[in-house]
Order: C-alpha cells, then structure tokens, then sequence
C-alpha cells in the first residue's frame, strides 16, 4: 500500500488527524530510560503502545537519534511499528535537501534503512534535488512550505512576482512535483491564514501541520483553514506536549501521553 492510502487508512482506522512526534530528548527522558543503552527505543516503544489507536501517523525527528549516535535505535523503531501497528505510517523527518546524486543516498536512508512511509524535504536545491525521493514510487515526499518557526518567515514570505515565495512552493509541487500523487507539504499551525491559502492552492493534498501543544498553534484555527471537504487532510503533529505530558495522579508518563493525545485528538475532531 502506497503512504496516501495508507494514510487515508489510518485516518478512517484511528478517527485521527493526530501525528505523534519522536522527539526523545536525553535530558528530559524518565529516569529510568537515561543512561542505559537502548533507553530511547524504549521510551519510543512505550510512547507508540500508548497512542498507536489515537494517532493517523509517528514522525521521528532524525537529530534526537543521530545526536546520540543512536540511529540503531531508530532503525529499530521502525522496525518495531512494521510489526506492531503495520497500518500506522511513519514519517522520518530529516528535512533533507542536497544534490541529486547525494539525494538518492539521503533517500536510500530513510526508505530502506529506516523503513519510512514518508520523509520531510527542503525544497530549496529544487526539482532534481527531490527526484531521487521520488523514485520511490509508493513513499510520501512532504515538502517544506510554510513552517512553523518566526524565522520562516525571512524567506518564505518573500514576495516573488506578486505573491509570497511558500506559495510559488505549494503551486509547484501541486502542479508539477505531485505528478505520480504523492507528495504532501508542510504548514506550521502557528500560521493559519498561509494553511488556508495553501490548502486554495493544492486541494486535497495533505498536510503536515506541526506547530500545535509545545509552540501554541491555535487547534480550532488550524483545522478550519486545512480541513478538505471531507474533514481530514492533515496530519497534524504534537510532540513534546504529548512526549512528556506531566503525569497527573495514578498515571505514569505513557497513560499521561496517552490522556494528552487523546484530548488532542478529540479537540481537532472537534472541528472537523
Ligand atoms: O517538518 C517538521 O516536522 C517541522 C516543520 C516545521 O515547520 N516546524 C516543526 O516544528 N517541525 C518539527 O515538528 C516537531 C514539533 O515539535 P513540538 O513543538 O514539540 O510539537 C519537531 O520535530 C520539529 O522539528
């Protein structure tokens, strides 16, 4: 099954729009997973048990692995959700961009040795530098367009014949780019009004929508800017507020991720 089907599957399974971001940072880890070889994967595996029924999708961020040299443990991350919650996809977010020769290894990386559904891109080095992802025809390319951070602004909104140059993104990608159907883009919930002029541009090409829980994208706003016609199209992420939601009583830190993700998931339905 290709990444859109796949997707659209888990939204349809889970009645989720939820993506649950992997972003294992050391220092803020439970105690009893710091310090000892294979805690990441651990406190990854837990975190995946306790949301994989509430979520449409799980998006590792490369650098929590490699920072450690613990890209092993990644590996075997994917291999854990190919197993355990195979209808579950996973986007390996590496933001990568580079010459197409160096593309194909970047892309070599993420579909065979990590096993992703979907990989996050740059746009910047252009047409060939996203081909090599391509290639792989049943995998999702999710293009940086509008993202979440103030600096996005510095070039994305600059103004290229008349309009913001993260729009001249999301048209290219629509128009030429998506040609075999399976690239996605992402918009940064912290900007509501450029998910609704991106969503005008592409139609019903999804969206990976970062920037709710921990940076204060407003959920109502951004669902009603990037829903499609049938309620769905996002994948909309949350990691650390979901990663290392504070336990209230009784709970340990998976049932608090657990509770954190499912409110989330139920505050975005809400507004379908
Ligand atoms: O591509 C991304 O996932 C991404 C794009 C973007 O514009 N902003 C953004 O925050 N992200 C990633 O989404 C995650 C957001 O994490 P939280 O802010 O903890 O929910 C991080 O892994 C970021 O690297």
């Amino acid at each position: 099954m290709n990444f859109i089907n796949k997707l659209n599957a888990a939204w349809a399974a889970n009645d989720s729009l939820l993506c649950v971001g992997l972003d294992p940072d050391m220092d803020r880890l439970p105690a009893q997973f710091r310090g000892t070889p294979d805690g990441i994967y651990h406190f990854c595996k837990e975190i995946i048990d306790a949301t994989a029924d509430l979520a449409c999708a799980f998006k590792p961020q490369i650098a929590y692995f490699a920072a450690l040299g613990a890209e092993g443990q990644l590996e075997r991350i994917g291999a854990y959700l190919r197993d355990r919650h195979p209808h579950i996809p996973l986007i390996l977010d590496s933001k990568r961009g580079d010459i197409g020769a160096t593309a194909k290894q970047y892309a070599r990386e993420a579909y065979d040795r990590y096993g992703a559904d979907a990989v996050t891109v740059s746009p910047y080095m252009g047409a060939d530098s996203v081909e090599p992802y391509m290639e792989w025809r049943d995998r999702g390319v999710i293009v940086l367009c509008r993202t979440s951070n103030q600096g996005g602004s510095d070039l994305q909104f600059l103004e290229v014949n008349g309009k913001p140059l993260y729009q001249h993104v999301a048209q290219l990608v629509a128009d030429k780019w998506n040609s075999n159907g399976q690239c996605a883009l992402v918009v940064g919930a912290t900007f509501p009004e450029e998910i609704r002029a991106v969503r005008a541009i592409v139609g019903e090409m999804p969206l990976l929508i970062p920037g709710i829980g921990a940076q204060g994208g407003d959920i109502e706003a951004t669902v009603r800017a990037g829903r499609t016609d049938a309620g769905a199209g996002m994948m909309i992420n949350s990691s650390r507020a979901i990663l290392y939601a504070t336990p209230q009583a009784g709970e340990d830190f998976a049932q608090a991720a657990r509770r954190v993700a499912d409110e989330t998931r139920h505050a975005i339905n809400a507004h379908r």
